[in-house]
């Protein structure tokens, strides 16, 4: 069992990003601009953020023919430290030379991955110290294929995911350890936020993280539906902060994004949330929210494992 980390208030904000197309060099370039527009764009109710976000899929279209086009080897182990000089991914590089220049942590949303040993794809979430350290990698564990009749259909079409994409199979969660500690954040992608045991694993015993982010992309069908529910309906299971950051609705693009970027704390209450366009979302973590939760809720002291299994119990 990991101790309890430490957690300090702090400033979060994603980037909802527009202008996502067809040509890698220029979606990085302007994920670039807007990185230091979410840094420099702080005010008094504002404050500067000690952690940028990026959405899912952010520097290639999405979908599964696009997939293998604008997949790039990342080449991460855990524990080891990475060679940002050396890495093959360009979105690496820039992402990291990003965090670095404005001195920040960065989430930098997801890619596509192809791993360098089994030639396998991934959706994957990269994040960096502001020393541009490649800290975490997350790689998507649900991957997205529904089939609501009459409605979506993602499955057998163009965007079923699972068409070239692998299930990453690691829970993963990164600290903001060094000069500047203020939590421990688990990652999950966009459907991952389907399955309550992976941000119940991350955010009880096994390891404590006290803020889940989730870089995601959902569509015009189910964000109305299950976009706010399901963020709120995992902060309060957990009393965390829950947070997803999405791209820009682009009605020239096959695929439609809800937007509304979202934080939601302990309490299941949105504190802030963007619209369906380009957008920058600040928000001010506190620390005490969670406390008070915990304390005037404390559901985490009276779990009934006599009753019912623990499914979080398994350790990251
Ligand atoms: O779960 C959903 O409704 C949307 C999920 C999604 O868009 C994704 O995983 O990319």
């Amino acid at each position: 069992m990991s101790s309890a980390p430490a957690f300090k208030p702090f400033n979060l904000a994603l980037i909802q990003l527009g202008q996502v197309g067809t040509d890698k060099d220029e979606n990085l370039r302007h994920a670039r601009e807007m990185i230091s527009r979410a840094v420099t764009g702080g005010s008094d109710a504002h404050p500067r953020p000690d952690l940028v976000v990026l959405p899912e899929c952010f520097n290639s279209l999405y979908g599964h023919l696009h997939f293998p086009v604008y997949a790039e080897t990342i080449g991460f182990t855990p524990d080891k430290p990475y060679d940002i000089a050396s890495s093959e991914s360009q979105t690496v590089k820039m992402l990291s030379a990003a965090a670095k220049e404005e001195g920040v942590w960065l989430l930098g949303g997801s890619i596509p991955e192809r791993d360098a040993g089994t030639g396998k794809l991934y959706n994957t979430a990269t994040v960096y110290s502001p020393q541009g350290e490649l800290v975490a990698t997350h790689r998507k564990v649900h991957l997205f294929d529904i089939d609501i009749p009459g409605k979506i259909k993602f499955k057998a079409s163009h965007l079923f995911e699972s068409e070239t994409l692998s299930a990453g199979n690691t829970l993963n969660y990164f600290d903001t350890g060094k000069w500047h500690e203020f939590a421990r954040i688990g990652l999950g992608i966009c459907y991952d936020v389907r399955f309550p045991e992976l941000a119940m694993t991350a955010a009880r015993q096994g390891s404590c993280c006290q803020v889940l982010i989730y870089p995601s992309a959902f569509n015009t069908t189910t964000g109305p539906l299950h976009w706010e529910l399901l963020q709120r309906a995992r902060a309060v299971d957990n009393q965390v902060f829950f947070s997803m950051c999405s791209p820009a609705r682009d009605l020239k693009q096959s695929y439609h994004a809800w937007g509304h970027s979202m934080v939601v704390d302990p309490m299941g209450t949105v504190i802030a949330e963007a619209g369906d366009e380009e957008a920058i979302v600040f928000a001010q973590i506190d620390p005490k929210v969670l406390q008070d939760a915990r304390a005037g809720i404390p559901v985490t002291t009276q779990r009934r494992f006599d009753v019912y299994p623990d499914v979080s119990k398994r350790v990251l």
